[in-house]
Order: structure tokens, then C-alpha cells, then sequence
């Protein structure tokens, strides 16, 4: 196996499941016309998170880490009319950015995006009653996973679907000598929800057209 093969049979998936309209496709486009990192989701991933949103009915979703609104546009298309997500994100060029693509996408009613620091704006929030959400996606910095993790926690109900990517680094997670802070950030999430009474969780590996990785998945009880 290599990752070739993986990557053809993502397209292959993408082709008959995971169909991007001209508002994803621009949202991508965007990326490269402001000089932005390539580091959106995939459209099956996308298409992944539309369908858990569906899943759990969400009304409500919370996402740290907007990029250029790509993530966002798939699960705020499981919305209802009047349902709400809320993207965070830190810097002020990828907000302008992903503000054009949501309006181009139709979803400006739908999902407001707060500038800032998430680890500023999500106390904001609880002390707001911003939640609870019904689903909430942490794909912002890694190092604060685990602290983003308990914050996710103080905003959600029991039920609530709580997804965090990036979180397997092609593998890197298994060296306990890697001194790179993303993968760090990333062990310590792991071993945190491992032992975390409070969820049900489980961790999805995952191939395809991005380098290999994995999403965290859990459940409130
Ligand atoms: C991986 S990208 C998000 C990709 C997006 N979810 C998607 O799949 O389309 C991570 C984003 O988090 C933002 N970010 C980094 N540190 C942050 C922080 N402390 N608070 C909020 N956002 C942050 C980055 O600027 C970047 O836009
Ligand atoms: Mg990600």
C-alpha cells in the first residue's frame, strides 16, 4: 500500500459522494489568491463532518481554527434556517477571507465568525451562555488541544459531538521523544481523552488526499 493508492480512491469517493460546488471550490481558490496555507479539511472530510452534524441534528455548531471558511461552509450546509455556528479564529486576514467565502456560500445569517485568540473568546463565550452546542470541531493550533478540549466540555450537554483533527500526525504521535509541538500538543490530547470520564471516544485514522492523520470523535455522556 501507498499513499497513491489512497489518494486515488479519495478522488474516487470525492467524485461520487463528495461533490464541491463553485462556493467550496472558491473558498480553496482563495487559499492560494491570498497566499494562505493549504491546510483546509478535505472534501470528504468535509463531507464526513456535514454528515455528524446531520447526525446529531445539530442546531448549534462551535468550530476553533476558521482558515478560509472551507470546514465551516460543509457543516453549516447540515444547518437548519435557524441554526447557528460560530468559527473562531486568530487571525484577522483568514477572517476577512473566510467572511467573503460564507457570504458567497449563501451562509452569512448562519455563522458569525469571532476574531481573536480561541482560548480568549471561549471563556467569553460560557460567560455569554453562548452553548450549550450541539457539535463543536477544535481544528485550531495544536498544543492547546487538551485545553480547548475542557472548554469544549463547559459548552456542551450531554449528547453533544465533539470532533478534534490532526490528531494521529502520521504517526508521530507514537514517538515519545518528538519534540515538535504540534505532535506534543497532539499526545497530550490523546492521553487526556483517554482517560476522560466524561466523554465517549474514540480516534478514526485517516487516508486520502491530505498526508495521513486522524480525527478525534467523542460523545458527552
Ligand atoms: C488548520 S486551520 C483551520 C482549517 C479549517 N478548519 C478548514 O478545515 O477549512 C487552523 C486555523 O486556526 C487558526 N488559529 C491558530 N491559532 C489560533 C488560536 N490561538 N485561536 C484561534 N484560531 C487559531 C489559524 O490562523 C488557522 O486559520
Ligand atoms: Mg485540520
Amino acid at each position: 500500500m501507498n499513499n497513491e493508492i489512497f489518494e486515488s480512491v479519495d478522488h474516487y469517493i470525492g467524485n461520487l459522494l463528495g461533490h464541491e460546488d463553485e462556493a467550496l471550490i472558491a473558498a480553496t481558490r482563495s487559499l492560494k489568491e491570498a497566499g494562505m496555507p493549504a491546510i483546509s479539511i478535505s472534501p470528504n472530510q468535509g463531507k464526513f463532518l456535514q454528515i455528524l452534524a446531520l447526525l446529531c441534528n445539530a442546531k448549534n455548531i462551535l468550530e476553533l481554527g476558521t482558515l478560509a471558511g472551507y470546514s465551516t461552509i460543509w457543516m453549516a450546509r447540515a444547518l437548519p434556517k435557524d441554526g447557528r455556528l460560530i468559527t473562531l479564529e486568530y487571525d484577522p486576514k483568514h477572517a476577512a477571507v473566510a467572511q467573503k467565502n460564507i457570504e458567497r456560500a449563501g451562509l452569512a445569517e448562519q455563522v458569525q465568525i469571532k476574531t481573536g485568540r480561541a482560548l480568549d473568546i471561549l471563556p467569553q463565550l460560557h460567560a455569554e451562555g453562548a452553548g450549550p452546542f450541539d457539535m463543536i470541531f477544535i481544528d485550531a493550533d495544536k498544543p492547546p488541544y487538551a485545553d480547548y478540549f475542557e472548554w469544549a466540555l463547559k459548552l456542551s450537554r450531554s449528547g453533544t459531538l465533539i470532533v478534534a483533527d490532526n490528531v494521529i500526525r502520521e504517526g508521530k504521535v507514537l514517538d515519545e521523544n518528538s519534540t515538535e509541538a504540534a505532535v506534543n500538543g497532539a499526545q497530550r490530547f490523546n492521553k487526556m481523552l483517554g482517560a476522560n470520564t466524561a466523554v465517549t471516544a474514540t480516534i478514526l485514522q485517516m487516508v486520502g488526499v491530505k498526508e495521513y492523520d486522524g480525527m478525534a470523535l467523542a460523545i458527552v455522556k
